[in-house]
């Protein structure tokens, strides 16, 4: 068989394109980062990292591959490394001993609890970097919800007024952001009204606004050891995966209460979302690439069915296009690495 072209099918291009040629721009490596629309920077970046109990350890959690569990010696020089690659902010979340999770987290209340402890001692070895805390009662309690229970019913304003004592104790012990993960409604204007009150007017919040019910939260749950421990699931307080007006409810009420930053979590599934969020209020919004996004691109990598560093810059870029002003994100450190040496 002969495939060539017989000149009678030829088409004529020019009155189609008359001039229009998309792929010029595209030619060369100087013109295509010329006309690139949006770029990511390592002052986009938030490190999510896990702290322990204990001295010298350094566990893997064994469905996020290259992410640890740092006692809190470690956490630091973590935190060091971080700041010598320009990464602004580490958002700190602890495995709490399951001998002091209770039914009502009151650990988390303790001021010399794991989390105060990394903050404080992350605060005094690398004053320069912000340090993001989770508010949430679900590390410390023995059903893994986040909030307080009555029965199998969360009692939101109960907890709301627990959440704005582990604000203030997380403030106290060197918090410079506080990230309410919780989905209890009025917890920004009661934790902001309690920060106010208790001198911490300059602490910031990031409103975890549009926090779905999620599949993608497994790897964390081993993380912090909540797999073990949650009764049920979250869907009382966290968003219907099918929602998205409902996400702008969600934004207006957490702004109109004094949330300095937004954020939509989990991330790649739902970018739409972030459009949506950061197109309607343009406040800085955030979006959290959580531990089963970086489980499956890792998980894809390590067999060879993707190329680990395109995936994760090519997953990170679509963040910045679909308009976050930055990602928390476990890739944070390679990420950050890789940009430095100007990849
Ligand atoms: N308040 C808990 C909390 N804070 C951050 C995450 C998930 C982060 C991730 O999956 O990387 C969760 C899990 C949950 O709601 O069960
Ligand atoms: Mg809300």
């Amino acid at each position: 068989m002969n495939y060539e072209q017989p000149r009678r099918t030829a088409v004529d291009m020019e009155p189609i394109l008359a001039g229009r040629r998309m792929r010029r721009n595209r030619r060369t490596d100087w013109s295509r980062r010329l006309v690139r629309e949006t770029h990511l920077t390592v002052d986009d970046l938030i490190w999510p990292i896990f702290v322990v109990d204990g001295e010298g350890r350094r566990d893997a959690v064994a469905s996020m591959p290259g992410v640890f569990r740092h006692s809190v010696d470690l956490a630091v020089a973590e935190a060091e490394r971080a700041a010598r690659l320009g990464i602004p902010v580490l958002a700190l979340f602890p495995y709490t001993d399951p001998d002091l999770r209770d039914e009502s987290g009151s650990e988390a209340l303790n001021p010399e609890n794991l989390i105060c402890r990394a903050l404080r001692a992350i605060k005094a070895a690398v004053p320069s970097i912000g340090l993001m805390t989770d508010v949430a009662l679900d590390p410390y309690t023995s059903h893994g919800h986040d909030g307080l229970l009555d029965g199998d019913t969360i009692l939101n304003d109960e907890t709301v007024a627990q959440l704005v004592h582990q604000s203030i104790v997380q403030a106290e012990a060197g918090a410079d952001i506080i990230g309410p993960s919780d989905m209890m409604d009025g917890r920004i204007g009661a934790i902001r009204a309690g920060l106010d009150r208790a001198g911490h007017m300059d602490v910031q919040i990031m409103a975890y606004t549009a926090k779905y019910a999620s599949a993608f939260y497994g790897p964390f749950r081993d993380a912090v050891g909540t797999n073990k421990t949650l009764r049920g699931d979250k869907r009382t307080y966290q968003m219907d995966p099918g929602n998205s007006d409902e996400a702008i409810r969600e934004a207006e009420l957490d702004l109109a209460e004094g949330a300095d930053m937004i954020m939509v979590k989990p991330g790649m599934p739902y970018l739409d979302i972030v459009r949506r969020l950061s197109e309607t209020f343009a406040v800085p919004t955030f979006a959290y690439q959580v531990s089963g996004e970086y489980a499956m691109i890792q998980a894809a990598a390590m067999n060879g069915w993707l190329d680990f560093d395109r995936a994760m810059m090519e997953s990170l870029a679509a963040f910045k296009r679909a308009g976050a002003d930055g990602i928390l994100t476990y890739f944070a450190p390679v990420v950050a690495e890789r940009l430095k040496a100007g990849a």
